[in-house]
């Protein structure tokens, strides 16, 4: 992306994006409510139009010419626990769920039917083995936990072999050990499977050691680099224009004070504001995940 910028309505969200993502790179979207993360994987996907003058190329192409080469992970609100589709069919359906119904000839017991058919449940097999879901993608999707479901669902966003993931959240609603052993699983496919990764979180933490790039999003800006280059006092204040400070703690976790409001009310997929957690810096390390932008300095000295 180069210059890129969006608006939504008569807003722009963010503008002056530059971020060069290659292969096998590790990349987190972070910043405020509502400020535009999931919005800029709706634009990497095609889906929505960025500003004339925007330079946006997507493997190669314009946005939406990748097809099969991109496997997205939607943010999304959890299953019904009485839903009776197996982890494996879930699975299944990033293969063939765009196509709706069995073709007739499919159903003939030809030999080439029966090859593509064993293929593809060699295929969902791999990839179940892979985010390491062999013990459960038997058992029904609703009776999964949500650690369960999202190494199902990245397994599913996987299956086609795409060269790009873009992952909307996958860390949210997971508790502290199951967000590091999904981040853990998707620095692991990034680097060892050479698939760039896109991730957008709300809390850095948990992806921190395998990130090789943040792009963090403002109303009306962007800033993009090696994490540690970004998550500054200096360049967030600057971003931001308001002060922000970042803390680093013995564990090397980041807490992020100060920061802005979110830039509207953004209701349309998350609960009322105090249904989201919101970590205080006091609590001790490993309670809860600690969020950005933890607003006021005084509550970081407890
Ligand atoms: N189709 C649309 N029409 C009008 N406004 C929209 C549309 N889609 C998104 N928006 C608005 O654009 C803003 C950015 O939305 P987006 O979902 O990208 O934010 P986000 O940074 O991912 O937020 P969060 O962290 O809360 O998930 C929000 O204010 C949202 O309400």
């Amino acid at each position: 992306m180069r210059d890129a910028a969006v608006r939504v309505g008569d807003r722009t969200l963010w503008s002056g994006v530059d971020v060069r993502i290659e292969r096998g790179e590790f990349v987190a979207v972070l910043g405020p409510n509502g400020v535009g993360k999931s919005t800029l994987l709706k634009v990497l996907l095609g889906r929505l139009r960025p500003e004339p003058g925007s330079e946006i190329e997507v493997l190669g192409a314009r946005p939406g010419r990748a097809g099969d080469r991109i496997g997205y992970l939607p943010q999304r609100r959890g299953f019904d626990p009485s839903l009776r589709i197996r982890g494996t069919d879930l699975v299944r359906l990033g293969l063939d769920g765009d196509r709706w119904g069995t073709p007739l000839p499919a159903l003939l017991p030809l030999p080439g039917n029966r090859r593509r058919a064993r293929a593809a449940a060699d295929r969902v097999a791999e990839v179940i083995e892979t985010v390491g879901a062999s013990g459960y993608a038997h058992r029904s999707i609703g009776a999964c936990s949500g650690g369960e479901q999202q190494r199902l669902l990245i397994a599913q966003a996987l299956v086609r072999r795409p060269d790009l993931l873009l992952l909307d959240e996958p860390l949210d609603s997971l508790d502290l050990p199951n967000q590091s052993a999904v981040a853990a699983l998707v620095g692991r496919i990034c680097h060892e499977h050479d698939v760039a990764v896109v991730m957008v979180a709300h809390d850095v933490n948990p992806i921190l050691h395998h990130l090789d790039r943040v792009v963090y999003l403002a109303e009306g800006g962007a800033v993009s680099g090696r994490p540690h280059d970004v998550i500054t006092g200096p360049t967030l204040s600057r971003l931001y224009r308001t002060p922000v400070e970042v803390l680093r703690t013995s564990g090397g976790r980041l807490v992020v004070v100060g920061g802005p409001e979110a830039p509207a009310l953004h209701a349309d997929r998350h609960p009322p504001h105090r249904a989201r957690p919101r970590t205080e810096p006091d609590v001790p390390e490993g309670a809860r995940p600690v969020r950005h932008f933890v607003r006021g300095a005084r509550r970081a000295r407890g």
